[in-house]
């Protein structure tokens, strides 16, 4: 044993068991205890804004989990454990008000585990088909949050989610990250012999290109507008193959014929969670915004970096779009680190508002902890 422990010195089974057992107990009532303190946050916030209570803040749960992974003394991994402190949380919440969670269905998506894994387990999720579709059920308030791929590290931006944005009036609220690992699944009883077809998302295909080319250069790569679409697909389909992750191989009852077959190996994708409020700081927070150029202004990038690059202010990312109002000309998406209430950030702004056509405050929010 690692810790000096020798089996000599360790108690018998029935006795660490028996430890197992008040420890669980004490576990146990000091979670209940957690509840009835998140119940009277909840009457608390009722009484302060009866007309439009707002019962979920992403800025404390993110000082929360950051608590709980500082103080963290193993012999559980910090993000192991902050896990398990995500559902406590998203428990306690769902006992006043279960969001519901609109994202980009169906069951089954990389999107609706990054959705679980943001907001734990005890919430609502709404499987809707595009991202589109997403944005307005926020917008109308008929969900309370909804999770759209942003960027992904193989295949770059996810230029739908982006546009959305320019036309939207939902702010970004929180963001998450997802490892993607992609499977080969096929149905019971097909033969690797008699693929010739092979549906998948068309990110996934591409993330997925190499290997496809050495494995299965013939079979004809057949684009779905899901991977979960893809893995429901081939059900019946003995000739076929789905790439999917292991929520939609579980959920259609597929063999993983070959695993984590993305060429990339630390494949990521990137989503934000998207909302109609906006966030407080949490001492740990990022900025999205976007700016409409002036058309043909010589240095016109330059002056919109320049005012960031003066305060020391980190850009997380930068990426540019055609604006959709006039030909060549251009939007940019920037990320940034810091607070739309830091002064350094107000200050950055204000220097912008003379040397761009528009800029637009998406959202000041947590940076991803899990
Ligand atoms: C309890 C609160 O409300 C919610 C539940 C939280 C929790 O269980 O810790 C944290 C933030 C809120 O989403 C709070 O705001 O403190």
């Amino acid at each position: 044993m690692s810790d000096g422990m020798s089996k000599a010195t360790l108690p018998g089974l029935a006795q660490i068991r028996d430890e197992i057992d008040r420890l669980d107990a004490d576990i146990q009532a000091l979670i209940s205890a957690r509840a009835r303190c998140a119940q009277q946050v909840a009457l608390v916030k009722q009484a302060e804004d009866p007309e439009a209570t707002v019962f979920y803040r992403p800025e404390r749960e993110a000082q929360v989990l950051q608590k709980v992974m500082a103080r963290n003394e193993g012999p559980l991994h910090p993000e192991e454990m902050a896990r398990l402190f995500r559902e406590i949380m998203s428990a306690c919440l769902a006992l006043e008000h279960p969001l519901r969670i609109a994202f980009l269905g169906p069951n089954g998506t990389f999107t609706q585990t990054a959705a679980l894994k943001h907001f734990g387990h005890s919430v609502q999720t709404v499987p809707l088909n595009t991202i589109d579709e997403v944005f307005r059920e926020v917008e109308a308030g008929a969900v309370n949050y909804g999770v759209v791929p942003v960027e992904n590290t193989t295949e770059g931006i996810v230029t739908h989610t982006a546009d959305s944005f320019l036309t939207s009036s939902a702010r970004i609220i929180g963001e998450v990250e997802l490892r993607i690992h992609h499977h080969l699944l096929v149905a019971e009883g097909t033969r690797v012999e008699s693929i010739s077809r092979i549906y998948s998302h068309q990110q996934s295909l591409a993330q997925c290109r190499k290997w496809l080319d050495a494995h299965f250069p013939k079979a004809e790569r057949v684009a779905v507008s899901s991977n979960a679409e893809a893995a429901r697909r081939i059900k019946g389909e003995w000739h076929s193959a789905a790439i999917a992750g292991e929520t939609a191989a579980d959920m259609y009852g597929l063999v993983k014929r070959h695993e984590c077959i993305e060429d990339n190996p630390s494949n990521t994708t990137r989503f934000l969670i998207i909302g109609t409020e906006s966030v407080s700081p949490s001492g740990e927070d990022k900025t999205s915004i976007v700016v409409t150029m002036k058309r043909n202004q010589a240095g016109a990038l330059h002056d919109i970096l320049a005012p960031f690059a003066a305060r020391g202010i980190n850009l997380t990312r930068i990426e540019s779009r055609p604006s959709k109002n006039d030909i060549w000309t251009y939007v940019f998406f920037i990320d940034f680190e810091g607070h739309q209430d830091d002064p350094r950030v107000r200050e950055v702004m204000s220097e912008l508002d003379p040397v761009v056509s528009d800029v637009k405050v998406l959202g000041s929010y947590p940076r991803a902890v899990l």
